[in-house]
Protein backbone atom coordinates (compact mmCIF):
# COMPACT_ATOMS: atom_id res chain seq x y z
CA UNK A 1 0.00 0.00 0.00
CA UNK A 2 1.38 3.42 -1.00
CA UNK A 3 1.62 5.86 2.10
CA UNK A 4 -0.03 8.86 1.96
CA UNK A 5 1.37 12.49 0.97
CA UNK A 6 3.46 13.43 4.41
CA UNK A 7 2.44 17.32 5.09
CA UNK A 8 5.31 19.21 6.94
CA UNK A 9 4.03 22.56 7.78
CA UNK A 10 6.30 25.34 9.13
CA UNK A 11 4.38 28.30 11.33
CA UNK A 12 6.70 31.56 11.49
CA UNK A 13 6.60 33.12 15.19
CA UNK A 14 4.63 36.65 13.77
CA UNK A 15 1.59 34.37 13.27
CA UNK A 16 1.57 32.47 16.42
CA UNK A 17 1.40 35.78 18.26
CA UNK A 18 -1.46 36.42 16.10
CA UNK A 19 -4.36 34.70 18.18
CA UNK A 20 -7.00 35.06 15.54
CA UNK A 21 -5.16 33.81 13.05
CA UNK A 22 -3.16 31.26 14.58
CA UNK A 23 -6.50 29.77 16.17
CA UNK A 24 -7.41 29.32 12.87
CA UNK A 25 -3.92 27.76 11.26
CA UNK A 26 -4.46 25.05 14.25
CA UNK A 27 -8.42 24.13 13.40
CA UNK A 28 -6.91 23.49 10.02
CA UNK A 29 -3.77 21.86 11.01
CA UNK A 30 -5.67 19.81 12.64
CA UNK A 31 -8.21 19.14 10.50
CA UNK A 32 -5.09 17.84 8.04
CA UNK A 33 -5.17 14.12 7.57
CA UNK A 34 -2.15 12.33 9.08
CA UNK A 35 0.53 11.84 8.63
CA UNK A 36 2.06 15.59 9.09
CA UNK A 37 4.45 17.25 10.87
CA UNK A 38 5.22 21.02 12.72
CA UNK A 39 7.45 23.10 13.10
CA UNK A 40 7.65 26.41 14.98
CA UNK A 41 9.67 29.85 14.88
CA UNK A 42 8.63 32.24 17.58
CA UNK A 43 11.23 35.29 16.52
CA UNK A 44 9.64 38.42 18.31
CA UNK A 45 8.21 36.38 21.72
CA UNK A 46 11.82 35.42 22.29
CA UNK A 47 13.45 39.38 21.43
CA UNK A 48 10.55 40.38 23.92
CA UNK A 49 11.50 38.12 26.67
CA UNK A 50 15.36 39.05 26.20
CA UNK A 51 14.74 42.54 26.39
CA UNK A 52 12.38 41.92 29.63
CA UNK A 53 15.59 40.23 31.19
CA UNK A 54 18.13 43.22 29.85
CA UNK A 55 19.66 41.17 26.82
CA UNK A 56 19.53 42.74 23.58
CA UNK A 57 19.00 41.03 20.22
CA UNK A 58 20.78 41.15 17.45
CA UNK A 59 19.73 39.72 13.74
CA UNK A 60 22.17 39.22 10.44
CA UNK A 61 20.26 38.61 7.31
CA UNK A 62 17.04 36.93 9.19
CA UNK A 63 19.02 34.56 11.70
CA UNK A 64 19.59 35.27 15.55
CA UNK A 65 23.06 35.71 16.71
CA UNK A 66 22.76 33.58 19.58
CA UNK A 67 24.57 34.28 22.78
CA UNK A 68 24.92 32.81 25.73
CA UNK A 69 21.75 33.97 27.22
CA UNK A 70 20.16 33.98 23.95
CA UNK A 71 20.21 30.46 23.83
CA UNK A 72 18.55 30.49 26.95
CA UNK A 73 15.51 32.52 26.06
CA UNK A 74 15.22 30.43 22.98
CA UNK A 75 14.97 27.28 24.89
CA UNK A 76 12.80 28.60 27.78
CA UNK A 77 10.48 30.29 24.94
CA UNK A 78 11.06 28.21 22.10
CA UNK A 79 11.28 24.39 23.42
CA UNK A 80 8.86 25.18 26.96
CA UNK A 81 6.23 28.15 26.61
CA UNK A 82 5.96 28.17 22.53
CA UNK A 83 5.96 24.23 21.97
CA UNK A 84 3.97 23.00 25.32
CA UNK A 85 0.94 25.56 24.16
CA UNK A 86 1.02 24.35 20.70
CA UNK A 87 0.80 20.39 21.56
CA UNK A 88 -1.71 21.30 24.29
CA UNK A 89 -4.07 23.15 21.95
CA UNK A 90 -3.63 20.26 18.99
CA UNK A 91 -4.35 17.94 22.00
CA UNK A 92 -7.64 20.33 22.78
CA UNK A 93 -8.37 19.74 18.83
CA UNK A 94 -8.08 15.21 19.17
CA UNK A 95 -4.31 15.29 17.59
CA UNK A 96 -2.10 13.28 19.12
CA UNK A 97 0.73 15.37 19.49
CA UNK A 98 4.10 15.30 20.79
CA UNK A 99 6.13 18.31 21.51
CA UNK A 100 10.35 18.09 20.45
CA UNK A 101 13.58 19.53 19.99
CA UNK A 102 16.10 18.37 18.53
CA UNK A 103 17.61 17.02 21.63
CA UNK A 104 14.56 14.47 22.07
CA UNK A 105 15.13 11.32 20.93
CA UNK A 106 17.74 12.41 18.87
CA UNK A 107 15.82 13.70 16.10
CA UNK A 108 18.13 17.06 15.36
CA UNK A 109 21.83 16.73 15.44
CA UNK A 110 23.62 19.69 14.60
CA UNK A 111 26.82 21.05 14.89
CA UNK A 112 27.92 24.79 15.94
CA UNK A 113 28.28 27.16 13.10
CA UNK A 114 31.91 27.67 12.37
CA UNK A 115 32.74 31.60 12.76
CA UNK A 116 33.67 32.85 9.42
CA UNK A 117 32.53 36.84 8.91
CA UNK A 118 29.67 36.43 11.48
CA UNK A 119 29.93 35.00 14.57
CA UNK A 120 26.44 33.78 15.06
CA UNK A 121 27.63 31.82 18.24
CA UNK A 122 24.87 29.02 19.42
CA UNK A 123 23.46 28.56 16.51
CA UNK A 124 23.04 25.14 14.78
CA UNK A 125 23.79 23.56 11.22
CA UNK A 126 21.80 20.23 10.58
CA UNK A 127 24.33 17.44 10.25
CA UNK A 128 21.37 14.40 10.73
CA UNK A 129 17.89 13.89 11.14
CA UNK A 130 16.58 10.64 12.71
CA UNK A 131 13.93 9.94 10.51
CA UNK A 132 13.71 6.83 11.79
CA UNK A 133 12.57 8.11 15.02
CA UNK A 134 10.31 10.27 13.61
CA UNK A 135 8.81 7.96 11.08
CA UNK A 136 7.60 5.63 13.90
CA UNK A 137 6.20 8.53 15.52
CA UNK A 138 4.12 8.90 12.28
CA UNK A 139 3.43 5.40 12.13
CA UNK A 140 1.72 5.44 15.54
CA UNK A 141 -0.91 8.27 14.54
CA UNK A 142 1.37 10.64 16.73
CA UNK A 143 2.10 14.68 15.39
CA UNK A 144 5.44 15.70 15.85
CA UNK A 145 6.18 19.41 16.77
CA UNK A 146 9.53 20.59 16.70
CA UNK A 147 10.96 23.63 18.36
CA UNK A 148 13.65 25.62 16.42
CA UNK A 149 16.17 23.89 18.17
CA UNK A 150 19.18 21.28 17.40
CA UNK A 151 21.50 19.25 19.65
CA UNK A 152 25.30 18.34 19.20
CA UNK A 153 26.64 14.99 19.59
CA UNK A 154 28.21 16.36 22.79
CA UNK A 155 24.53 17.87 24.26
CA UNK A 156 24.82 21.30 23.74
CA UNK A 157 21.74 22.72 22.80
CA UNK A 158 22.00 25.22 19.71
CA UNK A 159 19.65 27.84 18.06
CA UNK A 160 18.66 26.59 14.84
CA UNK A 161 16.66 28.44 12.11
CA UNK A 162 12.95 27.44 11.74
CA UNK A 163 12.58 27.54 8.07
CA UNK A 164 15.85 24.93 7.91
CA UNK A 165 14.49 23.01 11.06
CA UNK A 166 11.40 22.36 8.70
CA UNK A 167 13.88 21.18 5.05
CA UNK A 168 16.00 19.46 6.49
CA UNK A 169 12.75 17.37 8.17
CA UNK A 170 11.64 17.16 4.74
CA UNK A 171 14.97 15.97 2.90
CA UNK A 172 15.20 13.26 5.24
CA UNK A 173 11.94 12.17 5.49
CA UNK A 174 11.29 12.30 1.93
CA UNK A 175 13.40 9.13 1.51
CA UNK A 176 10.90 7.40 2.64
CA UNK A 177 7.71 9.57 2.64
CA UNK A 178 6.75 11.27 -0.70
CA UNK A 179 6.45 14.86 1.43
CA UNK A 180 5.22 18.47 0.82
CA UNK A 181 6.68 21.35 2.61
CA UNK A 182 4.55 24.04 3.79
CA UNK A 183 5.61 27.31 4.77
CA UNK A 184 2.97 29.83 6.65
CA UNK A 185 4.06 33.13 7.53
CA UNK A 186 2.76 36.65 7.66
CA UNK A 187 2.25 37.64 3.75
CA UNK A 188 0.72 35.37 1.09
CA UNK A 189 3.66 34.86 -0.53
CA UNK A 190 7.21 35.70 -2.43
CA UNK A 191 6.21 39.58 -3.29
CA UNK A 192 7.49 41.22 -6.12
CA UNK A 193 7.57 43.93 -4.14
CA UNK A 194 7.83 43.78 -0.54
CA UNK A 195 5.85 47.00 -0.01
CA UNK A 196 3.00 45.48 -1.93
CA UNK A 197 1.21 42.58 -0.51
CA UNK A 198 -0.80 41.32 -3.24
CA UNK A 199 2.16 41.68 -5.32
CA UNK A 200 2.30 37.36 -4.97
CA UNK A 201 4.62 35.71 -7.09
CA UNK A 202 2.69 32.52 -8.06
CA UNK A 203 5.91 30.20 -9.19
CA UNK A 204 9.71 30.25 -8.55
CA UNK A 205 11.96 28.60 -10.66
CA UNK A 206 15.95 28.69 -10.00
CA UNK A 207 16.17 31.41 -12.07
CA UNK A 208 14.00 33.75 -11.02
CA UNK A 209 14.85 33.16 -7.28
CA UNK A 210 18.54 34.13 -8.92
CA UNK A 211 17.15 37.24 -10.06
CA UNK A 212 14.93 38.25 -7.28
CA UNK A 213 18.64 37.83 -5.00
CA UNK A 214 20.26 40.13 -7.64
CA UNK A 215 17.56 43.01 -7.14
CA UNK A 216 17.19 42.77 -3.51
CA UNK A 217 13.45 41.76 -3.95
CA UNK A 218 13.88 39.69 -0.74
CA UNK A 219 15.85 40.22 2.80
CA UNK A 220 15.51 39.05 5.79
CA UNK A 221 13.73 36.27 7.09
CA UNK A 222 12.80 35.43 3.43
CA UNK A 223 16.56 34.78 3.30
CA UNK A 224 16.89 31.75 4.64
CA UNK A 225 13.46 30.94 4.01
CA UNK A 226 14.04 30.82 0.23
CA UNK A 227 17.59 28.87 0.42
CA UNK A 228 15.68 26.24 2.63
CA UNK A 229 12.87 25.89 0.09
CA UNK A 230 15.07 25.20 -2.86
CA UNK A 231 17.60 23.05 -0.99
CA UNK A 232 14.43 21.09 -0.24
CA UNK A 233 13.01 20.93 -3.62
CA UNK A 234 16.67 19.35 -4.77
CA UNK A 235 16.87 16.52 -2.12
CA UNK A 236 13.36 14.87 -2.64
CA UNK A 237 10.72 16.75 -1.52
CA UNK A 238 7.96 16.66 -4.21
CA UNK A 239 6.08 20.18 -3.62
CA UNK A 240 6.64 23.27 -1.72
CA UNK A 241 4.43 25.90 -1.20
CA UNK A 242 4.23 29.59 0.89
CA UNK A 243 1.79 31.60 2.16
CA UNK A 244 -0.31 33.03 4.92
CA UNK A 245 -2.49 31.11 7.66
CA UNK A 246 -4.91 30.41 5.22
CA UNK A 247 -2.53 28.28 3.08
CA UNK A 248 -4.07 24.90 4.78
CA UNK A 249 -6.99 25.25 3.57
CA UNK A 250 -6.08 25.52 -0.07
CA UNK A 251 -7.21 27.51 -2.53
CA UNK A 252 -5.45 30.91 -1.75
CA UNK A 253 -3.15 33.08 -3.54
CA UNK A 254 0.32 31.64 -2.76
CA UNK A 255 4.00 30.87 -3.73
CA UNK A 256 5.02 27.43 -5.17
CA UNK A 257 8.46 26.59 -5.59
CA UNK A 258 9.47 24.51 -9.04
CA UNK A 259 12.14 23.41 -10.66
N1 LIG B 1 9.98 39.62 -1.29
C1 LIG B 1 9.46 39.34 -0.11
N2 LIG B 1 8.25 38.75 0.00
C2 LIG B 1 7.69 38.48 1.18
N3 LIG B 1 8.30 38.73 2.35
C3 LIG B 1 9.52 39.30 2.35
C4 LIG B 1 10.16 39.61 1.12
N4 LIG B 1 11.36 40.16 1.41
C5 LIG B 1 11.47 40.19 2.74
N5 LIG B 1 10.37 39.67 3.32
C6 LIG B 1 10.19 39.58 4.76
O1 LIG B 1 10.38 38.26 5.16
C7 LIG B 1 9.45 37.98 6.20
C8 LIG B 1 9.28 36.48 6.36
O2 LIG B 1 10.37 35.96 7.03
P1 LIG B 1 10.26 35.65 8.58
O3 LIG B 1 9.81 36.86 9.33
O4 LIG B 1 11.52 34.99 9.01
O5 LIG B 1 9.09 34.60 8.52
P2 LIG B 1 8.51 33.69 9.66
O6 LIG B 1 7.26 34.36 10.09
O7 LIG B 1 8.29 32.39 9.00
O8 LIG B 1 9.53 33.67 10.73
C9 LIG B 1 8.20 38.70 5.77
O9 LIG B 1 7.34 38.94 6.84
C10 LIG B 1 8.78 39.99 5.18
O10 LIG B 1 8.91 40.97 6.17
C1 LIG C 1 19.17 30.96 14.15
C2 LIG C 1 17.83 31.59 14.12
O1 LIG C 1 17.65 32.61 13.50
N1 LIG C 1 16.85 30.97 14.75
C3 LIG C 1 15.54 31.47 14.77
C4 LIG C 1 14.67 30.34 15.23
C5 LIG C 1 13.22 30.68 15.34
C6 LIG C 1 12.61 30.98 14.02
O2 LIG C 1 13.02 30.55 12.96
O3 LIG C 1 11.49 31.76 14.18
P1 LIG C 1 10.67 32.41 12.99
O4 LIG C 1 10.20 31.29 12.13
O5 LIG C 1 9.56 33.08 13.71
O6 LIG C 1 11.58 33.36 12.27
C7 LIG C 1 15.41 32.68 15.72
O7 LIG C 1 15.89 32.60 16.85
O8 LIG C 1 14.77 33.65 15.32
Amino acid sequence: MTRPTLKIVKIGGKLIEDETKFTEFLDDFAALESPKILIHGGGNLATEMASKLGYKTQMHEGRRITDVNSVKVITMVYGGLINKNIVAKLQARENNAIGMCGADGASIISTKRPVKEVDFGFVGDVEKVNSGFIGSLLEQQITPVFSAISCTKEGMLLNTNGDSVAAEIAKAMSVEYKTKLIFCFEKKGVLANPKDDLSVIENIDGEKYKTLLAEKVISDGMLPKLHNAFEALENGVSEIILGDFKLLKGGSIHTKIVN
